[in-house]
């Protein structure tokens, strides 16, 4: 009598295309013994809170959900609708699925405290990113961190909750609405990718276990700011020119991450004249993006540190960021530590 190959191994089945993402998860969580299924639970309402943004994204140009919200958020940018629609729908999942205490958003000013006395978990979320690609139909995305809190469950929630580094996250991921939907995770044994069938409703595993490429011909950076970048990031960039590397820029972190994470790359948005400290946040951008580049061999820095040894100082506090192939970002912070003498000398 033959066997159906995959009931072999119960270990392959996990990397197996086509599960789904419950299954996975599931599969997972016996890579952790004391799991008890609440980590699990919080990844499965954020794949729900997915699926609906998913929707409300496809169809964007239909309803009434294109456009501007009229009011600024606390980083002083003009709100979306879909930033609005976004926030509104992983609040809710998130809050209903009883495993989180505390939020931290891109859109909220402030710490969300869920007054959950059972809640285990912190989540940081970037609920819509890429919102200057909303109304032209370009990728954008969903971008989240997510922690164990720190002081005891049901006690007041405390900045010692959730001012905790990178390196304490205990599971990051994002989604990319694109012209596929993917969400992307690590619990910190690897990195896998997930495709959405909306047909059927499910997320499918297409990208077990992804590698960073070592090295890349792909750099992406907003050269419309190089009146302000640095010397060392200006030699790096005409680096990457002379070896006549590809210049890639879709202006959505999710979606130009994604592609240098598959295709090998590096994305800078480093500091400015403007931005002193760049555009992107350390609580819910930079952090969870470090965590799956390191898990998948790359590498995430602000050009000096390590990303996900920055100790947060304020919720929506910003950090340059430098992140891709390992050998790339290596090379850009070489650059970035070279004195002016040095490369004027590198550059003659
Ligand atoms: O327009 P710029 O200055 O190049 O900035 C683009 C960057 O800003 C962002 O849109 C910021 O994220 P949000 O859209 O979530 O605010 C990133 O997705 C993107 O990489
Ligand atoms: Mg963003
Ligand atoms: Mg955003």
């Amino acid at each position: 009598m033959k066997t159906f190959p995959y009931q072999a191994d119960q270990n392959s089945l996990a990397y197996s295309v086509g599960i789904t993402l419950d299954r996975y998860i599931k599969l997972k969580q016996g890579d952790f013994p004391f799991a008890s299924g609440e980590l699990s639970q919080l990844l499965r309402d954020i794949a729900l809170a997915a699926k609906i943004v998913n929707r409300e994204t496809n169809r964007a140009g239909l309803s009434n959900i294109g456009g501007a919200f009229g009011q600024t958020n606390v980083q002083g940018e003009e709100q979306q609708k879909l930033d609005v629609v976004a926030n509104i729908r992983f609040m809710r999942a998130l809050s209903k699925g009883g495993e989180v205490c505390a939020i931290v958003s891109e859109e909220e000013d402030a710490v969300i405290d869920l007054q959950n006395k059972s809640g285990k978990y912190v989540v940081a979320i970037d609920p819509l990113d890429g919102s200057s690609n909303i109304d032209v139909n370009i990728s954008i995305g969903t971008i989240f961190s997510i922690y164990r809190r720190k002081t005891p469950i049901g006690s007041p929630i405390t900045s010692e909750d959730i001012m905790q580094p990178g390196s304490q996250q205990v599971a990051a991921g994002y989604v990319l609405y694109g012209s596929s939907t993917m969400l992307v995770y690590t619990t910190g044994c690897g990195v896998s990718g997930f495709t959405y069938e909306a047909s059927l409703g499910e997320f499918f595993l297409s990208h077990p276990d992804i590698k960073a490429p070592e090295t890349g011909k792909i750099y992406s950076i907003n050269e419309g700011m190089e009146l302000e970048w640095q010397s060392g990031i200006k030699a790096y960039v005409r680096d990457c020119k002379v070896k006549k590397y590809q210049s890639r820029y879709i202006g959505s972190l999710v979606a130009d991450f994604h592609r240098n994470l598959l295709k090998g790359g590096i994305y800078l948005y480093p500091a400015t004249f403007s931005n002193p400290n760049g555009k992107l946040r350390l609580l819910y951008e930079a952090n969870a993006l470090a965590f799956i580049i390191e898990q998948a061999g790359g590498k995430a820095s602000d050009g000096e540190s390590r990303i996900l040894d920055i100790q947060p100082k304020a919720l929506h506090q910003r950090t340059p960021l430098l992140i891709g192939s390992k050998v790339m970002v290596e090379a850009a912070e070489q650059f970035m530590q070279k004195t002016e003498s040095e490369i004027h000398t590198f550059s003659r």
